[in-house]
């Protein structure tokens, strides 16, 4: 039987970012990532730092250890990463079982892997990389996974630490301005112990300025990772 590299499983929790922020659900965190952008707050997915708690596990096991954390106190799961997109028909067995039990499955990935179960999903969110990542953007690939995802559900959000970052989410937004569209502030020190909260609303007070003052980002979406705000650099939150 085919496995999930899993690297954790955890929640109830609170959805820091994007289209379903503030819900409560469970997180299934794969392990590997074809990216290692320089500021990753998950890199112990795909640095080596962190190998030996990769988990082989069958979708079976993985329903199982959600619900014994949780049992009747979730109805969401979020898969991420590292990069979920690159796992194929064990992944698409683990999002039929969900379903099959009327949980909601949202998907965080950046858009350089199409996997045909994206259209089962409830809410796919796709991360394109800005220039401060040190990762290029295959705009092909980008291309072919808007074009292909069916769900209407679909948001793009692009992480901003400085002006060039912005420039990079204002193209994105638009090449596809009916793509709701998130722009996320940056996590600068993901290794600071104790409260990062006073740093990362800097950021986001520079980040609301940027798109007051953008009349070209009248639509758009400004968020902070708000499980940061609250739980600063703590893994499993
Ligand atoms: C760890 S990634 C895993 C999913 C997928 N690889 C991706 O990047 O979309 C989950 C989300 O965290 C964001 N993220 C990672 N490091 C961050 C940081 N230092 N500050 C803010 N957001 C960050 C990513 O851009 C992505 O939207
Ligand atoms: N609470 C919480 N919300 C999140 N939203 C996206 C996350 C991720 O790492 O993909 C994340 C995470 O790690 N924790
Ligand atoms: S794509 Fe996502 S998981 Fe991969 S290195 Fe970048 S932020 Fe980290
Ligand atoms: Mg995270």
């Amino acid at each position: 039987m085919s496995r999930v590299p899993v690297l954790e499983i955890f929640g109830p929790t609170i959805q820091g970012e994007g289209a379903a922020i503030g819900m409560k659900t469970m997180f299934v965190r794969t392990a590997g990532c074809d990216y290692s952008c320089s500021w990753c707050d998950s890199a112990f997915t795909w640095d080596g730092s962190a190998k030996d708690q990769i988990r082989m596990l069958t979708p079976q096991e993985i329903v199982l250890e959600l619900d014994s954390l949780a049992a009747n106190n979730y109805s969401m799961v979020t898969i991420s990463g590292g990069n979920p997109a690159l796992i194929s028909e064990p992944m698409e067995k683990l999002i039929d079982l969900l379903r099959d039990r009327q949980v909601n499955i949202a998907v965080e990935t950046q858009g350089t892997r199409w996997q045909n179960w994206f259209n089962k999903v409830n809410i796919l969110t796709i991360s394109p990389k800005p220039p401060s990542s040190g990762m290029d953007t295959d705009w092909g690939k980008l291309e072919h996974i808007l074009a292909h995802s069916k769900d209407p559900l679909i948001s793009l959000k692009v992480v901003v630490f400085n002006d060039e970052d912005f420039l990079y989410a204002k193209q994105v937004h638009q090449k596809y301005p009916k793509i709701p569209f998130y722009v996320q502030v940056g996590n600068e020190d993901v290794t600071e112990e104790g409260d990062i909260s006073g740093r990362l609303l800097k950021g986001l007070e520079w980040l609301f300025q940027k798109v007051i003052d953008d009349p070209e980002m009248n639509e758009v979406r400004v968020l902070p990772q708000l499980h940061a705000l609250i739980w600063h650099n703590k893994r499993g939150k």
